[in-house]
């Protein structure tokens, strides 16, 4: 079943505890965390991260778009989240610190930023739990889907297969109504979703609308018979 992961970045930041209940029934709750040097944005840090994950019973899934991921990833783990993921372009030693967030009791997960391609990183997957692909430039909620991105969906689902893993394939920025079908047609099957679930009045049944047309998009895709 595709999993619906809201991000919090469209949410009210004064009231986390609630908006995170307002998504009850989400796989995991998105948390992108900016630092202003790798993106031209600033969020929160690792106390947010802490409280939030005493507030929720949902897993929190870290989205480090900073630099010195290195560094600061393995924070992360500790502060309580279930997954991980640091920037391929930020990361002075991506298999070191996959291992590192495994190592500590989280799902290892690697981003790439729009421009820059899976193939380069086909050896790593084997040491990932999740690959991150970008579809918009990081940095800011409520942009435009990248259609241009499609393709590269397609080989990270292509090159998954053919290592015979078990790696889960994410999409952020844009996922939308409008959007998800293709992306699970694409072979996605994580899905991150900022405005189209908190910009809504409803935020827990966008959830169940979005699961429910990126698993009817899943069921007619080829990508997924064929796993
Ligand atoms: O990482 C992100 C931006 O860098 C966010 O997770 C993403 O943009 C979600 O927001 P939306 O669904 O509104 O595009
Ligand atoms: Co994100």
């Amino acid at each position: 079943m595709a999993q619906i992961n809201p991000s919090i970045l469209s949410a009210d930041f004064a009231r986390l505890a609630e908006e995170a209940k307002a998504v009850e029934g989400a796989d995991w709750l998105h948390v992108d965390v900016m630092d202003n040097h790798f993106v031209p944005n600033l969020t929160l840090g690792v106390p947010v991260v802490e409280s939030l994950s005493r507030a929720t019973d949902i897993p929190l899934d870290c989205h480090l778009m900073i630099e010195e991921p290195d560094r600061w990833a393995p924070q992360y783990v500790e502060a309580g989240a279930g997954s991980v993921t640091f920037h391929a372009e930020a990361a002075a030693a991506p298999v070191r610190l996959a291992r590192e967030i495994r190592a500590k009791g989280a799902r290892a997960a690697m981003a790439l930023k729009p421009a820059t391609p899976i193939e380069p990183y086909e050896d790593l997957l084997p040491e990932l739990d999740m690959l991150l692909v970008m579809t918009v430039e990081p940095g800011f909620g409520g942009q435009a889907f990248l259609d241009i991105m499609l393709p590269k969906i397609r080989r990270t689902r292509e090159l998954i297969a053919r290592h015979g893993l078990e790696l889960w394939l994410q999409v952020d920025g844009g996922v939308s109504a409008e959007t998800i079908e293709r992306c699970a047609e694409a072979g996605a099957d994580v899905f991150v979703a900022g405005s189209a679930v908190y910009g809504t009045d409803d935020p827990a049944a966008a959830v169940r609308m979005l699961r429910h047309q990126a698993d009817e998009a899943t069921a007619a895709a080829s990508w997924a018979c064929r796993h």
